[in-house]
């Protein structure tokens, strides 16, 4: 039976660690970075600032301490913001159990790296063969109401993969193995820049053309950097990919759209973010999904807009205009 320590007690931190309770697991302690969100879970089993109305099992616990998390863990999950992680493993990377398979949640790209969540964790000393990522349709308040998805599980080692999605598979949860881990994670990085955009449209009152053309024409950016970094096609046709940028895409539950229609009736990203919110990864991860872009030669003309309405450069009416008369051409180019 499996003893996981998720680090990240936010909200899909949290919806996580009722997934394993539920699929068996004998404890799930989740590390919180502020002590009284660990004593809420402990005591009250609830975690009021994330997942309001859930109510977590006896088997879910919490600490702020990450050391007494990580204690006799055989799984590991990591669940804080993208751009916050190397600073974490830096912090307390040294207590994870050594052996233990390492599960990614992070739907990031590392801004000035470039480097997908897994390259980060590798990076930090965990064999790749450790790094598995789970990904795809998965709203946390779903998951947490236990409505049915589905899930990627990739690993470059298979059998590392296969292990965590026994441990995560239940009636509600059903997880699909894979060994693309590139192509997982730029589907769930590139999907929350795309939900940006969507989410833009429809704070500017355009209807569901306009949001299908966004999303179809997203797919066709993201499969495009996909290529060029050597993922496979048919990881992008898949639950981490198109399942992900539809979901995140149309969901008034995704923080990135309503972040994304907030830009479109004319806020700032400033005046959004002034609003403690939970984490938009898109906001940050726009910037650094075009610069990837670039430095592989990649042509991403939605991303690359959406950065420029984050940077304050540009007016969502403006991007409007620039991709509706950039110059005909073929739909496969
Ligand atoms: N919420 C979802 O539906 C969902 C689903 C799939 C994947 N994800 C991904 O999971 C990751 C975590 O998202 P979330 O929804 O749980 O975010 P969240 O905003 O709900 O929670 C983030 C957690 O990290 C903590 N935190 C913030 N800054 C931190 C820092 N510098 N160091 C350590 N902890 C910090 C917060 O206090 C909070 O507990 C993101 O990459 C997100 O894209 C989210
Ligand atoms: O709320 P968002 O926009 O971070 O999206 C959540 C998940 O990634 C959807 O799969």
């Amino acid at each position: 039976m499996t003893r996981a320590a998720i680090f990240g007690a936010g909200s899909w931190g949290t919806a996580f660690a009722q997934v394993l309770a539920d699929a068996g697991a004998e404890r799930v302690t989740l590390w919180a970075r502020r002590p009284e969100v660990a004593r809420q879970v402990r005591e009250e089993h609830r975690n009021p600032d994330y997942l309001p109305d859930v109510e977590l099992g006896p088997v879910v616990t919490a600490t702020a301490d990450p050391r007494e998390a990580a204690e006799g863990a055989d799984l590991v999950v990591l669940a804080v913001p993208s751009q916050s992680l190397q600073d974490n493993l830096d912090g307390w990377g040294g207590h994870l159990p050594a052996g233990a398979p390492v599960v990614s949640l992070m739907k990031g790209i590392e801004l000035g790296t470039g480097r997908r969540m897994s390259e980060v964790i590798v990076a930090s000393g965990i064999d790749e063969r450790r790094v598995v990522v789970v990904t795809g349709p998965n709203l946390s308040r779903e998951i947490a109401a236990r409505q049915p998805a589905a899930s990627v599980v990739a690993g470059t080692d298979h059998a590392t993969a296969d292990r965590v999605a026994a441990a995560v598979m239940t009636p509600y949860f059903r997880p699909y193995t894979q060994t693309d881990v590139v192509g997982a994670e730029l589907g769930g990085a590139v999907k929350n820049v795309i939900a940006l955009a969507v989410g833009m449209a429809e704070g500017l009152g355009y209807g569901d053309n306009t949001k299908s053309s966004l999303i179809t024409r997203g797919l066709a950016e993201t499969a495009r950097l996909g290529q060029a970094l050597g993922a496979d096609p048919a990881t992008l046709m898949g639950l981490a990919g198109v399942g992900d940028l539809i979901a995140t895409c149309m969901s008034p539950l995704s923080r990135n759209h309503r972040v994304g229609v907030a830009l479109g009736q004319g806020r700032t990203v400033a005046e959004i973010l002034a609003v403690p919110h939970q984490t938009a990864e898109g906001v940050k991860s726009c910037r650094s999904v075009v610069e990837l872009g670039a430095r592989h030669g990649v042509e991403m003309p939605i991303c690359q807009g959406v950065s420029a309405v984050v940077d304050g450069s540009v007016t969502p009416e403006r991007l409007t205009g620039e991709l509706m008369t950039r110059a005909r051409k073929h739909e496969r180019h």
